[in-house]
Order: C-alpha cells, then structure tokens, then sequence
C-alpha cells in the first residue's frame, strides 16, 4: 500500500510542477493504519459513525467492505461514496493544503452507520514524520493568494487534532493564519 501511496503523491506532486519524488517521499514517510468496526444503529434514522471530518496528513487510502456509509462534502452536499470492489478511496489531507496554500484543498468527509449490517473499512494514513515542519510553498503564495496557513510541525499539528473533537475542517485553523 505504501508504494501506492508513494505513486498517488507523485502524480499529484508532478500535476503541480514540484520535484515528484522528494516531495512524494517525505509526505508518505509517516505511515499509520485504522481499522474502522461501524457496527449497525438501528436506533435512529442517521446516526454518525464518524463525525464530520478532514484527515490531519497527507493522503488517505481506504478499502470499503461492500456496505455503503463513507460520504464526502461537495459543495455543501454530502455525497455517498458508493463501494467498488474493484477501487479503493483516494483523500486529500490537510497537509496537501497547508502545502499548497489552498490550492487542493482536504476533503471533508464523515461516515453514516447502516441500521441493518456492520460496515468495515481499512483507513492507511501518509504523513511527514512528526519532526517535518509543513508550510506553505512561496510558488503558491502571490497578491491575489496570500499565505493561508502558518508552518507548524506536524507533530504538533497532529497532537492538536487529536486533543479535539471532530468536527468539519476546524483542524486547519491550529495554523490558519486570521
Ligand atoms: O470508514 C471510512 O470509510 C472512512 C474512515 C475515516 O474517515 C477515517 O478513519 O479517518
Ligand atoms: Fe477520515
């Protein structure tokens, strides 16, 4: 899994002109995994198995079991994530829009439990290592784009997330600048 990661930074990297490999490189180095048991809620007619959300590194990849129940936020709509067999789910983290000043922006998501069936998933998490400082790069800041974020280390930076409750994109204010 961590070759793939590897291969989608790359191609994002290389979609953004910058050196490919070094910044794939340091932005997968720090690898986590979840393993994520949503068991039904029969209950209510929606109850969260995850609340609203944007993953704190650099790039997720998830495998869905065959049961519906991960969505992301576009353009203020929820939207399901339909499970392929055949594909896993590719996010953006919030240290891909540090990185870029906003230009890809993470992916606001949250997971739905099913009121019949459990749902499974494998969430693979790529990061920088704790001690990298991630801030905006100059090619991304200009008059009309100022910088957006203040560098922070991502060790800090994921020790704030987690000392918080979920909740939209509220991590990125940690470093939001006004
Ligand atoms: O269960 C899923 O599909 C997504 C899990 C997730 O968003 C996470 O673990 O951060
Ligand atoms: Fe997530």
């Amino acid at each position: 899994m961590g070759s793939i990661a590897y291969g989608i930074t790359k191609e994002i990297f290389a979609g953004l002109q910058l050196n490919a490999d070094l910044f794939s490189t340091a932005h997968t180095r720090r690898q986590t995994m979840a393993v994520n048991y949503y068991p039904p809620c029969t209950e209510s007619k929606f109850s969260y198995g995850l609340r609203p959300h944007s993953d704190l590194g650099s790039i997720t990849i998830v495998m869905q079991d065959e049961v519906k129940g991960l969505q992301i936020k576009r353009r203020g709509d929820w939207i399901d994530v339909i499970p392929r067999k055949d594909a896993f789910v590719v996010m953006i983290g919030d240290q891909i829009e540090i990185l870029t000043n906003g230009r890809y922006r993470s992916i606001e998501h949250r997971v739905i439990t099913n009121k019949i069936v459990p749902r499974i998933s494998v969430a693979c998490f790529y990061a920088p290592t704790e001690d990298d400082v991630i801030e905006p790069l100059q090619k991304f800041v200009s008059k009309g784009c100022p910088v957006l974020y203040k560098g922070s280390k991502f060790g800090d930076y994921l020790n704030h997330g987690f000392s918080k409750p979920l909740n939209g994109k509220s991590s990125l204010m940690y470093c939001a600048i006004n």
